[in-house]
């Protein structure tokens, strides 16, 4: 079976499980369609917190949660509703090119309630034996000629490593950033390749469509995006971990979120417009 649902106790599925040939798998909660798993060549290659609270009251704390539409802090909740709506299974596929489950959110009470807008996003993950495949497409289905809208939004890859301190995030060198901790704007990137040891949140802008992630001394993964323009690295570090009740004190030393997304300018659809954009992640 290349796909197992999970469902509570009224029927309803909560979980998806997508199994690819070679044994590759990825675990997809219908509350914010977040992966919380992906496995390939055998080992776990996300983070997921020991803390993560799952039964749908708060964004799940690890794994890919999806930021729409609006990323950070703003006019609705931090990272907008998308991580903490309940998004519908479409459909899958068993092809010859892998694996495939299509996620569905359109606008609902939740959504209405802080943002005034109609449409349609489909997620679509895609695995095989050593990539993840990721496609978000967002469609505007308001009607009125006046129903325009902006936003930003990102995949927010929680990367499993054995210590921060093998991490090393390259292609980033020369590039414009935003130190969300410093709070500077338009710093540029001296280092290549970039390491952690300190509360890092940055944005990269215009970042280039491959970045190569070292995770650990012996595994790497190659992260391409297609459309999202922006790289997003953070790393809460010690302090702000022990703020954070869904985070464990220490977890931050198994972790790094390398984030593609487009958040530094918003993306306007009018309409019947339609925006896509797509990610893959390849074990090197
Ligand atoms: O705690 P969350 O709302 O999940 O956000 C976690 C982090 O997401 C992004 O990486 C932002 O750049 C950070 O500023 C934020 O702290």
């Amino acid at each position: 079976m290349p796909i197992t649902t999970v469902k509570d106790s009224q029927g309803n599925i909560t979980k998806v499980v997508l199994v690819e040939a070679s044994g590759a798998a990825v675990e997809v909660y219908l509350y914010g369609a977040t992966i919380t798993s992906w496995k390939a060549k055998g080992k776990e290659r996300l983070f997921l917190s020991k803390q993560a609270i799952l039964d749908g009251s708060k964004a799940i704390r690890g794994g890919i949660p999806i930021v729409f539409p609006q990323f950070g802090l703003g006019k609705l909740v931090q990272h907008g509703f998308a991580r903490t709506s309940n998004w519908q299974l479409l459909g899958y596929k068993d092809q010859i090119d892998g694996a495939k489950a299509m996620f569905l959110l359109t606008e609902n009470e939740h959504s209405l309630s802080m943002w005034p807008h109609k449409f349609r996003a489909v997620y679509t993950i895609r695995l095989d034996s050593d990539t993840l495949n990721l496609s978000l497409s967002i469609t505007n289905t308001n009607t009125s000629a006046a129903g325009s809208f902006d936003f930003t939004t990102l995949l927010h890859t929680y990367f499993l490593t054995p210590s921060i301190s093998e991490v090393a995030v390259h292609n980033l060198a020369g590039l414009s950033y935003t130190d969300k901790v410093a709070k500077l704007d338009n710093v540029v990137e001296k280092n290549d390749p970039v390491s952690l040891a300190s509360n890092v949140d940055r944005v990269y802008h215009n970042a280039p469509e491959k970045i190569n992630i070292d995770i650990s001394k012996h595994e790497a993964v190659l992260l391409t995006k297609t459309n999202f323009k922006d790289i997003v690295l953070w790393n809460p570090w010690a302090e702000l971990a022990k703020g954070m009740a869904d985070f464990g004190d220490d977890e931050y030393k198994q972790m790094v979120c390398v984030e593609t997304g487009t958040v530094g300018s918003p993306i306007s659809l009018a309409p019947g417009q339609t925006w896509e954009g797509h990610t893959s992640i390849v074990l090197q």
